[in-house]
């Protein structure tokens, strides 16, 4: 039985994702921590009739709120508004995600780390950095999230290719996503190239990247200056957490299908070999990797000898971009004392 707290438990995010970890059977604590509304919040979602229980903490309990988690989910962060790019939540987020972190060394240095805030391309490092300047970074532990632009690489799919014809299911063999997340490093990746040349026969594969690339505009845009994704996110996260859970609960290798997310390569097996794939120093990249007990074991690098021309070069074109968003976070990180 697994504890999970969640730092920014009251956001468009935290609320729907706590009720998603509520409802998991392998959930046997849920910590709710946020500047406001974390007590209201627990108490509401603890009348639900699931094993968990569920208590709030507020600014003054940090320490208790983490105290004994093993998983800790952070969505802690102000959103982005239109005509706003992810970066520029970076002057805000970094020091939240800093200050955050300095709690998790403390209180729970032992704990899986999920970083949802943006920019997540900045804000790993950060998290990295602090971790390591303490002596307490577990390569392994420390994961950004990526899910959502895996979810909206199948959901576009089965949009170009026709609900009726394709279910989505079918489509999550054919396509995953590397890179970062944000704009052009978020990187379509085609495991089935059956459908990329299909998109290439219907001249839908540039508008399908740029969909993948971009999604996160479209619902900043419907949302009108009320946020960003908050449910399909929340959606994302809990997927990404729940596979966690899976791997830390089976003795064995268990669900092994591989994961994207956003890690420190030099740091874990197989991280080498993918930079050296890649032709690049960048440290931090989302690529598949397999989880076991609830960690990071291995980073795949196979798919980086199916790539296509178009895929080489959008990582080409990524690599610069990510190099930039790390080093800014790894800077920052250095330079500010709390
Ligand atoms: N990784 C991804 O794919 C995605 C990431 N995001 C990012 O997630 C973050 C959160 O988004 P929303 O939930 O929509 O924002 P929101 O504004 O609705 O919620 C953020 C919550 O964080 C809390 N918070 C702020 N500072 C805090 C601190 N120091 N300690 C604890 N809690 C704190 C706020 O009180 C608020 O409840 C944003 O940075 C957004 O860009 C959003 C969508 C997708
Ligand atoms: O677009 C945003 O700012 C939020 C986000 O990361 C996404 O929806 O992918």
């Amino acid at each position: 039985m697994v504890s999970v707290t969640v730092l920014g438990s009251s956001g468009g995010i935290g609320q729907p994702l706590s009720l998603l970890l509520k409802l998991d059977p392998q959930v046997s604590s849920l910590r709710l921590y946020d500047l406001k509304l974390s007590h209201g919040n627990a108490t509401d979602l603890s009348h639900i009739d699931t094993n968990s229980s569920a208590a709030g903490f507020n600014t003054a309990e940090i320490a208790l709120a983490l105290k004994g988690s093993q998983l800790v989910i952070i969505p802690a962060g102000i959103p982005r508004k239109p005509g706003m790019s992810r970066d520029d939540l970076f002057k805000i987020n970094a020091k939240i995600i800093k200050s955050l972190t300095v709690q998790i060394a403390e209180h729970a240095p032992d704990a899986r780390i999920l970083v949802i805030s943006n920019p997540v391309n900045s804000l790993v490092p950060i998290v990295y950095e602090t971790l390591q300047s303490v002596g307490k970074f577990q390569p392994g532990k420390v994961m950004g999230i990526t899910t959502l632009d895996i979810i909206r690489s199948h959901t576009f799919l089965v949009d170009i290719l026709g609900r009726t014809a394709y279910s989505v299911d079918k489509l999550k063999d054919a396509v995953t996503v590397v890179g970062g997340h944000s704009g052009e490093t978020i990187i379509p990746i085609f495991t089935d190239q059956k459908y990329y040349r299909r998109l290439r026969d219907t001249r839908t594969y540039e508008s399908y990247v740029h969909r993948v690339q971009f999604g996160g505009d479209e619902v900043v845009k419907a949302k009108d200056g009320s946020g960003s994704a908050t449910l399909s996110m929340a959606w994302a996260g809990y997927s990404f957490a729940k596979k966690l859970l899976n791997s830390l609960h089976l003795n064995t290798a268990g669900d092994q299908h591989p994961i994207p997310t956003f890690v420190y390569l030099p740091g874990l097996p197989g991280g080498k070999e993918l930079q050296k794939k890649l032709n690049t120093s960048v440290e931090f990249f989302s690529a598949p990797v397999k989880l076991e007990k609830g960690i990071v074991v291995a980073v795949e690098h196979d798919w980086v000898d199916k790539l296509n021309e178009d895929e080489k070069k959008l990582i080409a074109k990524c690599l610069p971009i990510l190099e930039n968003n790390i080093k800014k976070g790894l800077s920052f990180s250095k330079d500010t004392k709390l």
